[in-house]
């Protein structure tokens, strides 16, 4: 059996579900389970209900979410799903919530309404496929992943989710050729509470599937030829990777390159299932295969991280900034639940570089003027090249100031003024 993950951008419009059914009827005689994202931004659409919601503005989160409605009502009969009542149960779930008032943190709201996208996506796709004869199982994936109640960054409770996949998974796929669809990116605590997994994490819920079903491999469908050396949208001249490796594929994902989520691989590597990164366009052509083997002769590997902030801190009284403060660094890095995308230290000073997610610097900032002067730079890119050589390097620094360079033989990172 194999396990499919279809992104956002794959069942986005009309035409694209249409695609997913012609892609699914190419492999008719494979066992399949299949995962789908939210349908094109509807994640970011919820975010922004949710922090209406939180900062109390209900009329403008029901407004919000009325929007979300319509868009899921039209996809559904734009794909000829004439009764659009089997939504409800899911927009019921989200506004009974919306009426109430803010109690807890804003990370367990954030994850009770997002998740909705994902179940009517799936819930929307898997319909239409039955009615064209793709038959296939939804299956609400809450009831099969557990996690912790780490909201928005829920861990897996790997044994309980395998007992499920055993028990519930399993016997739907036993029949060749069957297909059983479900969500990527949320789980549930065993207290029935939603949960997510990060940003998306609709790969590493594939990657847990296939891990517990044992899959002959993951192919990842997406709007592009497979992985490339870097984003095509940033990237004029991005190349095509034929083959990589998991290791270096945890590389690109570490220094921010968002093709594959970072939890992906190791599920994988730990069973040896080869993940393939194939284009939903262009089925026929051959992606790319990320699996153990060694991976000579790989180009140059860009990533650009934008909007970054440099954090300096200095000792006010040129103490030594000591492991003793460097420990106090991190715990609060921990409690934050931030991480820093490059450190230096110096003797009398710490340099960080970070994503700008505002309120985490301001509470960095706070946190550490106990300790340190804070002083921040924003609006900065950070470029990282693997496999990096001058000639390239300087090309793509361009006529941007260098703030801070580090290197090893691998890997070079740069921070630029733009
Ligand atoms: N190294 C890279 N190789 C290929 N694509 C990359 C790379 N880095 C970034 N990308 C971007 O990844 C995009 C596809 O991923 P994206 O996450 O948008 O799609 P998705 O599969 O719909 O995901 P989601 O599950 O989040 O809905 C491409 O359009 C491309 O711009
Ligand atoms: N829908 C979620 C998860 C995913 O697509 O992987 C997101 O946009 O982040």
């Amino acid at each position: 059996m194999n396990v499919f993950k279809f992104g956002g951008a794959s069942v986005s419009t009309t035409e694209r579900v249409h695609n997913v059914a012609g892609i699914l009827r190419r492999y008719a005689s494979d066992t399949l389970l299949v995962v789908i994202s939210a349908m094109g931004k509807t994640t970011n659409a919820l975010e922004k209900v949710v922090e209406a919601f939180y900062r109390k503005d209900k009329e403008e989160a029901l407004r919000l979410f009325e929007g979300i409605k319509e868009s899921h009502r039209a996809a559904a009969a734009d794909l000829g799903l004439a009764d659009t009542s089997f939504l409800n149960d899911f927009f019921t779930e989200v506004e009974w919530l919306l009426h109430d008032n803010p109690v807890r943190d804003f990370d367990y709201y954030y994850d009770q309404v997002v998740c909705v996208g994902e179940l009517l996506s799936t819930a929307i796709v898997s319909r239409f496929l039955n009615e064209q004869g793709v038959a296939n199982t939804w299956l609400d994936v809450r009831d099969i992943i557990r996690t912790d109640d780490n909201f928005r960054d829920a861990r897996i409770d790997w044994e309980y989710t395998a007992q499920r996949v055993r028990d519930t998974v399993r016997p739907l796929l036993a029949a060749p050729g069957a297909i059983v669809l479900t969500q990527g990116f949320i789980g549930a605590t065993d207290g029935n509470e939603s949960t997510t997994l990060g940003r998306e994490g609709s790969d590493f819920t594939a990657a847990i599937f296939a891990n517990l079903l044992e899959a002959e491999g993951q192919t990842i469908w997406k709007d592009v030829q497979g992985v490339m050396n870097a984003d095509p949208k940033q990237y004029e001249g991005a190349q095509w990777i034929r083959e990589l490796n998991y290791r270096e594929v945890i590389e690109m994902a570490y220094y921010g390159a968002q093709v594959i989520h970072p939890k992906t691989i190791k599920p994988l590597q730990n069973k040896g299932i080869p993940l393939y990164v194939k284009s939903f366009l262009d089925p026929e052509a051959e992606g790319t295969i990320i699996h153990n083997s060694q991976v000579n002769g790989l180009p140059p590997i860009i990533v650009y991280k934008r909007s970054q902030v440099l954090v300096e801190l200095s000792s006010r009284d040129f103490s030594f900034v000591g492991e003793g403060l460097t420990a106090e660094l991190y715990r609060i890095f921990e409690t934050l639940k931030f991480r820093p995308n490059l450190t230096q230290n110096g003797a009398v000073s710490f340099l960080c570089v970070v994503d700008d997610h505002a309120e985490k610097v301001d509470a960095l900032a706070h946190h550490a003027a106990q300790y340190f002067d804070v002083q921040l730079r924003r609006n900065l890119t950070l470029l990282t090249v693997r496999h990096h050589n001058d000639e390239l390097v300087s090309r793509l620094c361009g006529d941007s100031g260098i703030i801070l360079k580090q290197q090893t033989p691998e890997t070079l990172q740069v921070l630029l003024t733009q």
